[in-house]
């Protein structure tokens, strides 16, 4: 069994099939890559993963249990994160207060225990931080001020607000997107020394191909709403339906 599995799931906008019967199996501890031309509904797809969008039909399980009609917030307490195209990231804050406010949310209810309670749940958030900064590759960075950073930084800072959350499933949404070669690379790195070092399952949406297959354990391809192949990376290259899919686009 998958820790998320859809079934049969229908999306439609007006007259237009967003999503046409996907059916989707990710399975535990694994890079999940969800591909696609422009327009094939993958973002569409993971708004239903996150409760942005609820499914005219089908199901979402996640780990055991139904994602459908679940508030965001619900979902993410579940253990379901999602990292944004652009970060989303306070700029008057410090880099590793940044970091604490998921966990802080998460833990509000420790603080109304005692003033001792209190403290000590906020020493264990502080160096929960920093080992998720540690782990991200920013220790030396904890003090500075989140306005002044690269973009690669942003996006390492990002990754530390999400994995503060403990999650089980990671969904990026085009982690790449924008970033020069290098940068790119850097955070393919990152995000293998993540999956390797812990028990995370990441689903990626992500256009480029050199992404994708330096991450994927398994890849699924969208087209016009279905899923037309699931399959390991090496299967995926040469798939003539694959192909087809991608005629004419300019991101293959
Ligand atoms: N809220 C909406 N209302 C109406 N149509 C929508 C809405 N969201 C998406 N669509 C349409 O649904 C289809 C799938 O869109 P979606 O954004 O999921 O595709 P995508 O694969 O993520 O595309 P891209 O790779 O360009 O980001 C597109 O035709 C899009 O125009």
């Amino acid at each position: 069994m998958g820790i998320l599995e859809v079934t049969g799931v229908n999306k439609r906008f007006g007259g237009l099939q967003a999503l046409d019967d996907v059916n989707l199996n990710v399975e535990e501890n694994t890079v999940h890559a969800i591909i696609g031309p422009n327009g094939a509904g993958k973002s569409t797809l993971l708004n239903c993963f996150v409760g942005r969008l609820t499914p005219d039909t089908g199901t979402v399980m996640f780990d055991g249990q139904s994602l459908i009609g679940r508030k965001p917030y619900e979902i993410n307490q579940m253990g379901v994160s999602r990292v944004f195209q652009t970060p989303e990231i306070f700029s008057d804050l410090t880099i590793i207060e940044n970091v604490m406010i998921p966990s802080f949310a998460k833990r509000d209810g420790a603080f109304k225990l005692s003033p001792f309670a209190a403290v000590r749940a906020e020493t264990e958030i502080r160096e929960h931080a920093e080992q998720m900064l540690l782990d991200v590759g920013m220790a030396d960075k904890k003090d500075m001020d989140a306005s002044a950073m690269s973009r690669g930084d942003k996006r390492r800072l990002e990754m530390a607000m999400c994995l503060a959350q403990n999650p089980k499933l990671l969904l990026l949404d085009e982690p790449t997107a924008g970033m020069a070669r290098a940068d790119t690379n850097n955070t393919i790195d990152l995000l293998k020394q993540i999956a390797e070092s812990r028990p995370i399952t990441f689903v990626v949406i992500e256009h480029d191909m050199h992404v994708v297959f330096s991450l994927a354990d398994r890849i699924s391809v969208l087209a016009q709403g279905h899923v037309i192949v699931e399959d390991d990376p090496q299967f995926i290259k040469g798939n003539p339906k694959v192909r087809e899919a991608y005629l004419g686009d300019a991101h293959d």
